[in-house]
């Protein structure tokens, strides 16, 4: 984590920010702009952008034109992500976002407090450092990892924490993807409450 980093949310350390289509969970094919985040301490050994981890060699970037360069884009739609975005008080950057008719979502391991102002935020809980309550409450949507089987009963217990109407998601983890989703096939069609999300940015070659 940078301690240089302003607590008013002014300035933030942005990794990359990018035009694509969100590829996963509720709204998977919705064009939307990429917020990438640097800094992260949670330490998920299969992390797919661990470039992200190190907040210090990431430029601190002021919010004002972080909204400056999502305005351009044709969806008024963007996703803030990272590393872990939640470490920063995302307060300015989500209110200056909707101050310029954008929509909010945030993907998030819950393990900081909510701060920023939100249309979507896709929690997902890792066993490194455990999601806290205020994220749960607020999700829209839980996002589960699974890596391997027993990950379907750890998911099961935060399903019972999140709200009556957040979504709930099977995500397979990138690189145990072939073996585990035909067990997550299996366990969706049981447990149907559960929907199958995919990373088909992945699959599309897109960012
Ligand atoms: C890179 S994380 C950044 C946001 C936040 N730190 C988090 O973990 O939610 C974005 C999303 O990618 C997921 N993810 C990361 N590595 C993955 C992998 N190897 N396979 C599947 N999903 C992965 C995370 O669980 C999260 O839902
Ligand atoms: N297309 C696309 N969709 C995504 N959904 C969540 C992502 C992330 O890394 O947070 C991601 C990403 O990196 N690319
Ligand atoms: S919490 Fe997110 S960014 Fe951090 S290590 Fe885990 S997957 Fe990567
Ligand atoms: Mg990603």
């Amino acid at each position: 984590m940078s301690n240089q980093v302003p607590e008013d949310g002014t300035l933030l350390p942005l990794m990359e920010e990018f035009y694509t289509i969100q590829g996963e969970g509720y709204h998977t094919g919705t064009a939307a702009y990429f917020i990438r985040l640097g800094g992260c301490d949670v330490g998920c050994h299969w992390c797919d952008v661990k470039e992200s981890w190190d907040a210090s060699i990431h430029p601190l970037t002021t919010a004002d034109s972080i909204i400056e360069n999502a305005k351009k884009y044709p969806a008024k739609t963007v996703v803030i992500t990272g590393g872990e975005p939640l470490i920063y008080n995302l307060d300015y950057l989500t209110k200056g976002l909707h101050e310029a008719g954008i929509k909010t979502f945030i993907e998030t391991s819950g393990a900081y407090p909510l701060s920023g102002e939100w249309d979507w935020i896709c929690l997902s809980p890792k066993k490194f450092k455990a999601p806290r309550k205020d994220v749960l409450e607020a999700a829209g949507e839980l996002k589960v990892i699974v890596f391997n089987k027993s990950d379907f009963a750890w998911g099961e217990e935060y399903a019972q924490l999140v709200g009556q109407n957040c979504r709930l998601y099977l995500q397979p983890e990138w690189s145990k993807s072939k073996e585990m989703t035909p067990s997550i096939i299996d366990y969706v069609k049981e447990n149907p409450k559960w929907d199958i999300s995919l990373q088909t940015h992945k699959f599309l070659n897109i960012p």
